[in-house]
């Protein structure tokens, strides 16, 4: 439905590529029909024409023939109604039906809302400027690809319904300019009006109180179009607005995000952007001993922190496997939710889910048992995993991954999951199963300086954390972010691990026994 907010996952990009092709294809019929139509006309006119001409040298002598008399009256009398016909008769409407029923599958509203706030969410993690971000300019490449000045619109339109004027004001400016330079971009059918531009302008410079600029822009609407109601009303809105602003209060004229100003906000943007001064007192080493199949197969382990203790395995799935566990997920994806409502709403996650049942056939089951293998943990309790690709700037803002039974999360339906069944979610192990471009690293901003971490995504490796203390409470310090993802199609797969079935695994109060290296 319009309502809800969807993102469309990197990876479902791809078919819409095709489904374009599709639609041009279709668009080139109906002008083949067109010109079916046309070369008719042309050739019909040019017969016509030519038994006219005859008779117009001598019209008498023409008529007086009582064939040509004949002819005369039989095709004034019929062929004028045919032809009346023909060119009422539509061209395209086979066309036309087509497009009708790809119409119902194409993106929607909600869809362009979610890229938009794709790019501006890269905006802000990353600290860049939109004048750099349209123009190809992301984080630390230049592509060769920028944005059209219907694109640019669309982005303006997006900041101005979302209140954030001060930024719509450039976009909306660059866009009048290029529509004035040239009137057409994409052709006199996807028009874009000057004076709906013009409005969206007027309206974004009173609300950031620059009225000056509000009036001369007022004016050149004006120009277009003298009785304008909207422009008229808006004019003396803004004459009023600007008598009673005092004169000292001078509006900020830059374009930059308010609120989040907190620490973990700021450690987590420096996280992402990698930035951030790592441990130098942190090791790699082979991983020999947490079950006894390891002697002969150790993991290659890196620590990422001690404090919560995070550590990456590389080389834990192979290519091939990580091809067989995407195309599990194929047309299945679905929008991924999270335990609140309030974020769904929120764009929290960005990205599309699949879970893929346990024991579901050979490949999954041999990745559980690998699991085992790297944590030391039980997996008879373990949730499915869940697969996830990530969007246009796809994220997963703040949280942990463990519930607490006294979280206002703690919603009826995990409390049952939750305590009677599984337990709380005492470790993650999080599969990344595509390299990324630029960005998308799972960071931990921490609660102190020195316990920020980032793991860079790399197909194949995988990281793994414990979220509760050894008394079963909640780690608070292990609160993580995927960051957004600028430049690549970010696939990761989570096995979330409950605390049930670990009474032999990790008895209480034994402080992490099975990663530590001793
Ligand atoms: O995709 C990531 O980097 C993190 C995902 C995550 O935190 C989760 O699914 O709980
Ligand atoms: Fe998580």
């Amino acid at each position: 439905t319009s309502d809800k907010k969807t993102s469309l996952s990197v990876a479902s990009l791809v078919p819409l590529l095709e489904m374009e092709r599709q639609l041009i294809n279709n668009l080139e019929e109906y002008t083949i029909d067109l010109k079916q139509k046309l070369q008719i006309l042309e050739s019909q006119i040019a017969a016509m024409r030519a038994e006219n001409e005859k008779g117009y040298a001598d019209p008498l002598a023409y008529v007086s023939n009582p064939l040509n008399g004949l002819s005369l009256i039989r095709r004034l009398n019929q062929d004028w109604v045919m032809w009346r016909k023909f060119m009422q008769k539509p061209v395209g409407v086979l066309q036309m039906r087509t497009l009708d029923l790809w119409l119902k599958k194409l993106p929607t509203n909600m869809d362009l809302y979610s890229a938009c706030a794709g790019i501006i969410r890269i905006r802000d993690y990353y600290d860049l400027k939109l004048s750099d971000i349209i123009r190809g300019n992301l984080f630390r490449f230049k592509y060769n690809v920028s944005m059209s000045v219907p694109d640019l619109y669309a982005m303006g339109q997006h900041l101005f319904e979302n209140d954030q004027f001060l930024c719509a004001i450039p976009l909306l400016q660059d866009v009048l300019q290029r529509i004035r330079e040239e009137p057409f971009p994409m052709g006199p059918q996807l028009n874009i009006e000057e004076l709906d531009v013009i409005k969206l302008l007027v309206q974004s410079y009173v609300q950031s109180q620059q009225y000056l600029q509000a009036l001369s822009i007022l004016e050149e609407g004006l120009e277009l179009s003298s009785s304008d109601a909207f422009l008229i009303r808006e004019k003396e809105n803004a004459l009023r607005l600007m008598k009673e602003t005092p004169t000292k209060e001078k509006p900020t004229k830059k374009c930059t995000i308010v609120n989040k100003k907190h620490d973990i906000w700021k450690n987590t943007k420096e996280c992402c952007k990698g930035t951030y001064k790592s441990n130098n007192r942190l090791m790699c080493y082979y991983n020999s001993s947490t079950t006894p199949f390891l002697r002969i197969a150790p993991f290659k382990t890196e620590q990422i922190g001690l404090d919560p203790y995070v550590v990456v395995f590389h080389d834990v799935l192979s290519p091939r496997e990580i091809s067989k566990l995407i195309s599990l997920t194929d047309r299945k994806l679905v929008q991924a939710v999270t335990v609140n409502k309030k974020s769904f709403k929120e764009m929290v996650r960005t990205a599309k889910a699949h879970w893929v049942y346990r024991g579901y056939q050979e490949l999954t089951k041999r990745i559980y048992r690998r699991i085992h293998d790297m944590s030391g943990f039980e997996l008879a309790d373990a949730e499915n995993f869940q697969i996830v690709n990530y969007g246009i700037g796809g994220h997963y803002g703040e949280h942990k991954d463990y519930f607490n039974a006294s979280s206002s999360f703690f919603t009826g339906y995990h409390r049952s999951q939750t305590k009677k069944y599984l337990g709380d979610r005492i470790a993650t192990v999080l599969f990344y199963l595509s390299d990324v471009e630029q960005g998308g690293a799972t960071v931990f901003p921490g609660i102190s300086a020195d316990s920020a971490y980032t793991v860079y995504p790399r197909a194949g490796t995988a990281a793994m954390w414990y979220n509760l203390h050894t008394d079963g409470l909640g780690d608070p310090t292990t609160l993580h972010v995927a960051c957004p993802v600028i430049v690549g199609s970010k696939w990761v797969m989570t096995q979330w691990i409950r605390e049930r079935s670990q009474i032999f695994a990790r008895p209480c109060l034994e402080p992490s026994p099975s990663l530590n290296p001793s």
